[in-house]
């Protein structure tokens, strides 16, 4: 693909813009936000998020002329909106497109996040991001786009590295064409899978952390939690199909350091407010930013439940969470747990 066409991103939040603007570093951008309102308040002041959007980049509310114009697209929604927004978009796709997504969360199906407390969930009901763009348009070559990637840190110019995982050749060689600059070094891998499930288990963790740390606790217990978060993390990863690789790198552990440390995540953000004593309720309630992390948590522990795994800190997390049991208590049975080996996982 040449530099000058274009690419297209469906969803104007934090991270869609953040990638705009990178892009916009290589060739034209078409950013898709479904509000007309917003599309017309960027054309007269192209300020998102603090940062003014790079002269190459255009918002529209016209999929269709985005899709006529672009052959790889980003779509950028938060995963409890992913399938919905590819239904609307599905008309506009040709086996000719690309799509490589940005979205670090589940989907599923066939019962409502609501009901999974009473009705439980199982690994037929839970799916990937690449899953639902196989499963919901005509594109073929399809690809995640993960690894630390805060978006606020991008929005402010400053340098990270991604992970472009496709199972084609093409879709890495393309993607990576407009992506790398100076700003961004791109990482490739085949194994989608893991790299997916990597940047969605992380947020869980994440929100953990930010407990630790709103509780007023140490280095050393945040430490324990992103190190025995990742075993878990490894753990899912194995029981949903995928091999131990992708965590040991850029989408894995690169991504947990960068979420589980930062005031700049969300998910570690809601997870510090839990920890200073709010509800989830309260949090919600006078929180606009998505953190994914808790949509995955309610998923992951009744996954866990379903598929008998043994994942301490996920239970205790979601019994924190979304049952309020004593931050106090959820530690002592922790650091009491009958770890058997450190590292069980090689
Ligand atoms: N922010 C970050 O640092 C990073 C985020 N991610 C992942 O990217 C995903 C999106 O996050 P982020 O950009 O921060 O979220 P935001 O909440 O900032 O933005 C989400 C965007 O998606 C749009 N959207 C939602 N539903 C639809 C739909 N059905 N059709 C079209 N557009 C839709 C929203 O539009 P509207 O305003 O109209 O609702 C909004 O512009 C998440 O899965 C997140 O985990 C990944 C790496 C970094
Ligand atoms: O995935 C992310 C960084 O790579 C974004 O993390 P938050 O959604 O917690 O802000």
């Amino acid at each position: 693909m040449s530099k000058k066409e274009p690419v297209g991103i469906i969803g104007a939040g934090s991270f869609g813009t953040a990638m705009a603007n990178l892009l916009a570093l290589n060739t034209d951008v078409l950013v898709y936000s479904r509000n007309p309102e917003l599309v017309e308040q960027l054309r007269k002041n192209r300020f998102r998020f603090g940062v003014p959007l790079h002269d190459r980049v255009t918002v529209l509310n016209d999929f269709e002329e985005i899709a006529g114009r672009c052959q790889l697209i980003l779509p950028i929604v938060p995963s409890d909106s992913f399938r919905a927004m590819m239904k609307s978009v599905t008309p506009y796709l040709e086996p000719s497109h690309v799509l490589l997504h940005g979205t670090k969360g589940f989907d599923i199906t066939g019962v409502d996040l609501n009901d999974v407390p009473k009705l439980g969930i199982d690994r037929k009901q839970v799916h990937t991001m690449t899953e639902v763009m196989l499963q919901e348009s005509v594109v073929v070559r399809t690809g995640a786009l993960t690894g630390p990637n805060l978006a606020r840190e991008l929005l402010d110019g400053q340098p990270s590295g991604s992970v472009i995982a496709s199972k084609f050749d093409e879709v890495i060689r393309r993607s990576t064409e407009v992506l790398s600059s100076s700003q961004l070094h791109v990482f490739s891998t085949h194994d989608v899978l893991g790299a997916e499930l990597a940047g969605v288990l992380k947020n869980v963790i994440a929100l953990g952390s930010g407990i630790l740390k709103g509780y007023g606790l140490g280095k050393n217990v945040q430490a324990m939690m992103i190190t025995r978060g990742l075993h878990e993390m490894i753990h899912f990863g194995r029981a949903l199909g995928s091999d131990n690789r992708a965590f040991f790198g850029t989408a894995g552990v690169g991504d947990l350091i960068a979420t589980a440390t930062s005031s700049k995540s969300r998910n570690y953000t809601f997870g510090f407010r839990l920890g200073t004593g709010e509800t989830l309720e309260e949090v919600r309630s006078t929180s606009q930013e998505l953190a994914e992390g808790v949509r995955t948590l309610m998923i992951t522990r009744h996954l866990a439940k379903n598929l008998r795994l043994r994942v301490p800190i996920t239970e205790m997390l979601y019994q924190i969470v979304f049952e309020g049991f004593p931050i106090e208590v959820a530690m002592n049975y922790l650091i009491t747990y009958p770890y058997e080996v450190d590292v069980d996982f090689l």
